[in-house]
């Protein structure tokens, strides 16, 4: 059995980014950036008042002196004139400063009388003007490839002036899942049947990478069931099969797909849970990752390898959460060859450290105690037992749509 490390690395080494498509902008949240986004225009355009008041010449400025006030500047509206000694131009927060002018009294350090503006201060030169460009000059690199974009980047994206922006196309990954117990939620449920919550599960798991779900039919456990399915999975970015990856007689998938020219890259991989996991490639290349059917066992080497992989086929670096360090608030046993990642709740201590406990029960079948786990304890092969206060590695399973 390969080790968890070895496992990721033979997944992802073959992986590359998908193709690219040209979004509109308001479009663009959470995909991938495939192209640099380059300002179009300087930002701000030109020297800009920062406050509501009056643009002067600072010179002329001193507590008691009377301005000429020769004409205002409202936002969009530049004042067309000069600013000359003496003089003073109203001026709104956004409008170009005009020339002559280089600061801008702010109206509750003035007053008004007709025509005059009396200062009751001095207005020191640049003061409340954003200059040309403060933000950013035209032509600037403000985003690059390979950031996913969040409400922020898209603001950034739109003062820069860019209605459209390249990224990459949303992977697809083709969810089979196999077994003659299963029922999607709310079909009719055999003898001996169960909701198959894998699925939707992984699909939302998929959509929150970015990725694009596509649920083929339920396949029997049958080969030709299994084959055909797979087939129509042609074109996607990767085949994800659920259950039917262990040694019984009616777990198929492995031999199901070597009659459509699946090449076997590993099966089995010394962790808990996960053993049974499965990786190879189609003969057109198209990956296949074969996950168990426990739930919480497809849940959490989906954590490990598919969010890394869609990270991969996305052009993006995030590859689902890392290793922090946590307290144990109750002592766990030795572990034996296979890396375990117990499910665990998160506190924290009166000085601020991060507690973490693992829950009691740990079977792969326990969907609700995997929905309250916050966070997975990292028990390396062979790890000796550990007291309560010991210091652990764990994987936060508070983001990624998890
Ligand atoms: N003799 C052995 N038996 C098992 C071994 C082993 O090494 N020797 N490994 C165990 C481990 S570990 C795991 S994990 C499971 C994985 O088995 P499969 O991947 O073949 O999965 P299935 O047998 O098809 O199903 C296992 C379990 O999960 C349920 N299941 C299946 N699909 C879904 C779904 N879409 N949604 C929800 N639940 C699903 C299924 O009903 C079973 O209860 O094998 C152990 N056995
Ligand atoms: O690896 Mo299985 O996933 O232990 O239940």
């Amino acid at each position: 059995m390969i080790s968890v490390e070895e496992a990721r690395t033979r997944i992802l080494a073959p992986l590359v980014p998908v193709g690219t498509e040209t979004v509109a902008l308001g479009e663009a949240w959470g995909r991938v950036l495939a192209r640099e986004v380059v300002a179009r225009l300087d930002n701000p355009p030109a020297d800009v008042s920062a406050m509501d008041g009056y643009a002067v010449r600072s010179a002329d400025t001193r507590a008691g002196t009377a301005l000429r006030l020769i004409g205002s500047a409202p936002a969009g509206h530049p004042f067309g004139g000069e600013v000359g000694r003496g003089e003073c131009v109203r001026i709104f927060t956004g409008a170009v400063v005009p020339n002559g002018a280089d600061s801008i009294l702010i109206q509750e350090d003035a007053t008004r009388e007709g025509e005059a503006v009396i200062a009751s201060c001095e207005a020191p030169t640049g003061r409340h003007i954003r200059r040309r460009g403060q933000d950013f000059d035209r032509a600037s690199v403000l985003l690059a490839p390979g950031r996913r974009l969040g409400a922020r980047d898209i603001g950034v994206a739109a003062a820069a002036n860019h209605p459209f922006l390249t990224v990459r196309r949303r992977p697809r990954i083709a969810l089979l899942a196999t077994g003659d117990e299963i029922a999607l939620p709310g079909e009719p449920i055999g003898p001996g049947g169960i909701v198959s919550s894998n699925s939707l599960m992984l699909a939302a798991l998929i959509r929150a990478a970015g990725g694009e779900p596509v649920l083929l039919p339920l396949a029997t456990d049958d080969n030709d069931a299994i084959g055909a399915t797979a087939r129509a999975a042609a074109g996607m970015d990767m085949l994800l099969t659920i259950g039917g990856a262990s040694v019984g007689e009616h777990d198929l998938v492995r031999t199901a797909l070597a009659a459509e020219g699946l090449t076997l890259d590993f099966w089995k991989i010394a962790m808990r849970p996960g053993k049974p996991l499965m990786h190879g490639r189609l003969g057109s290349g198209q990956p296949v990752l074969g996950l168990p059917g426990n739930p919480v066992s497809a849940m959490v080497c989906s954590v490990l390898f598919l969010l890394p992989a869609l990270a991969r086929l996305s052009g993006t670096g995030d590859e689902g959460p890392t290793p922090v360090e946590a307290v144990l608030e109750e002592g766990v046993g030795a572990n034996d060859h296979r890396a375990d990642h117990l499910r665990a709740r998160l506190s924290v201590g009166r000085d601020g450290t991060l507690l973490v406990r693992a829950f009691p029960r740990q079977d792969s079948a326990m969907l609700r105690r995997l929905a309250e786990a916050e966070a997975l304890i990292l028990r390396p092969p062979g790890a000796a037992a550990l007291p309560a206060g010991a210091t652990v590695q764990i994987l936060r399973l508070d983001g990624y749509g998890l």
